[in-house]
C-alpha cells in the first residue's frame, strides 16, 4: 500500500471515531471542553490552596459542582463574593475558571471586568444616562460571549463601586429566563467581588476568637444576619442589592474571613515554594511579624490578608 492511501484511509479511520469538532478540540481550546467539572479535584484544590475558608470552601464546591452537572440550570449561577482585602476572593476565582477550563484566567471563555477599570464611577452621571451609555456596551460584551460559549465565565470585580446603571444592565442576564433575545444564558456562572460587609463579618469573626472558640465553628448562618444587615445598608452598594437580592438572582453569599497571622505564614510557604526555594522559618516569621494586625489591642487579623507578603519576600531574595 502506498503511504499517502494508508494516510488517507488511517485519517478516514480516525475521524470516523474522533468527530471533526472533537478533534479541532484537541489543538484549540473549545468552549465543551471540560464538560465535567471533578468535585474530587475542585475540593482537592481548595483544601490545599485555600487558607482559613472553611465557609467560602464549602459553598463553592457545592454551589460549582452542583451547578455543573445539572445539565438543564433554571438560571445561571451568581456568586457573591464578600470580605477583607487578600482573603482569596480573586484568588478562588481564579480556581473556579481553572477547574472548569484549562486555561483558567486566560481561556476565552473566562471573563474579567473591574467596575472601576473598564467604566470609572461618575456618581454625578443619571442612572438613565450610564445605562445608555455603558449599559448597551456591556449587555452586548455579556451577550457576545455567551453565544460564543454557553459556559462563559463572568468575574464582576470591586461589585460595590460598580454603577447602579451597569448592574441594571445586567440584571436581565441573571434572571430564570429561558431565551433572552434567543440566547440562553442558564449555563453561565457570574461571580461578583466586593469588600462589602468586610466589617461585620470580621466582628463576627472577632466575636468567635474573643470567646475562645475556634474560627472552624462559625456557621454560616452566624454570617447571614451581619452581611444582610451591612450589604444590604451600605450607601456605596444599596442599589446594587435592592436590584439584584431582592429579585433572589443572587444564588450564593460567600463570607470570606479574615486572615490571622497562621495564614499568612502559610502563603509565605507556598510562596517560597513557587520560587524555587527551600522553605525557610525563620524567614517566613520574619516576613509575618512585619504585617500589620488589627484591632490595635489584641492584633489579630492581617489588615491587608495575603496581599502584600510576596512583595516583602522580595526583600531576602534579591540575588
Ligand atoms: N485565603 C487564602 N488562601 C491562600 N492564599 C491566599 C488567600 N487569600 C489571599 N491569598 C493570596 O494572596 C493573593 C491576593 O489575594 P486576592 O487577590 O484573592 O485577594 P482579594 O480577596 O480578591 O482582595 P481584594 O478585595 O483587595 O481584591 C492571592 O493571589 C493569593 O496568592
Amino acid at each position: 500500500v502506498e503511504p499517502i492511501s494508508l494516510g488517507l484511509a488511517l485519517a478516514g479511520v480516525l475521524t470516523g471515531y474522533i468527530s471533526y469538532p472533537r478533534l479541532y478540540c484537541l489543538f484549540a481550546e473549545c468552549c465543551s471542553q471540560k464538560r465535567s467539572l471533578s468535585r474530587e479535584t475542585l475540593l482537592k484544590d481548595l483544601d490545599s490552596k485555600l487558607f482559613g475558608q472553611h465557609l467560602a470552601k464549602k459553598i463553592i464546591l457545592n454551589a460549582v459542582s452542583g451547578f455543573i452537572s445539572n445539565p438543564k440550570p433554571k438560571k445561571p449561577l451568581t456568586l457573591s463574593l464578600h470580605g477583607w482585602t487578600g482573603t482569596g476572593k480573586n484568588f478562588v476565582s481564579k480556581i473556579i475558571a481553572e477547574n472548569i477550563y484549562e486555561g483558567g484566567l486566560n481561556s476565552d471563555f473566562v471573563h474579567l471586568f473591574v467596575a472601576t477599570l473598564h467604566f470609572p464611577h461618575a456618581s454625578n452621571i443619571t442612572l438613565y444616562k450610564a445605562r445608555a451609555e455603558w449599559g448597551d456596551q456591556l449587555q452586548q460584551w455579556i451577550r457576545g460571549n455567551v453565544s460564543a460559549c454557553a459556559r462563559s465565565i463572568f468575574i464582576f470585580d470591586e461589585m460595590d463601586k460598580m454603577h447602579a446603571g451597569l448592574i441594571d444592565a445586567i440584571k436581565p442576564f441573571l434572571d430564570y429566563y429561558e431565551l433572552v433575545d434567543r440566547i440562553s444564558y442558564q449555563k453561565a456562572i457570574f461571580i461578583f467581588l466586593s469588600n462589602a460587609g468586610a466589617e461585620k463579618i470580621t466582628d463576627v469573626a472577632l466575636d468567635f476568637w474573643r470567646s475562645g472558640k475556634q474560627r472552624e465553628e462559625i456557621k454560616l448562618k452566624d454570617m447571614e444576619h451581619a452581611l444582610s444587615v451591612s450589604v444590604f445598608n451600605n450607601k456605596n452598594s444599596g442599589f446594587w442589592h435592592s436590584s439584584l437580592i431582592d429579585r433572589n438572582l443572587i444564588d450564593y453569599f460567600v463570607p470570606f474571613l479574615p486572615l490571622e497571622y497562621k495564614h499568612l505564614k502559610m502563603c509565605i510557604r507556598v510562596e517560597m515554594q513557587a520560587r524555587g526555594y527551600e522553605v525557610d522559618e525563620d524567614i517566613v516569621s520574619r516576613v509575618a511579624d512585619e504585617m500589620t494586625f488589627f484591632p490595635k489591642e489584641e492584633r489579630i487579623f492581617s489588615d491587608k490578608g495575603c496581599k502584600t507578603v510576596f512583595t516583602k519576600l522580595d526583600y531576602y531574595y534579591d540575588d
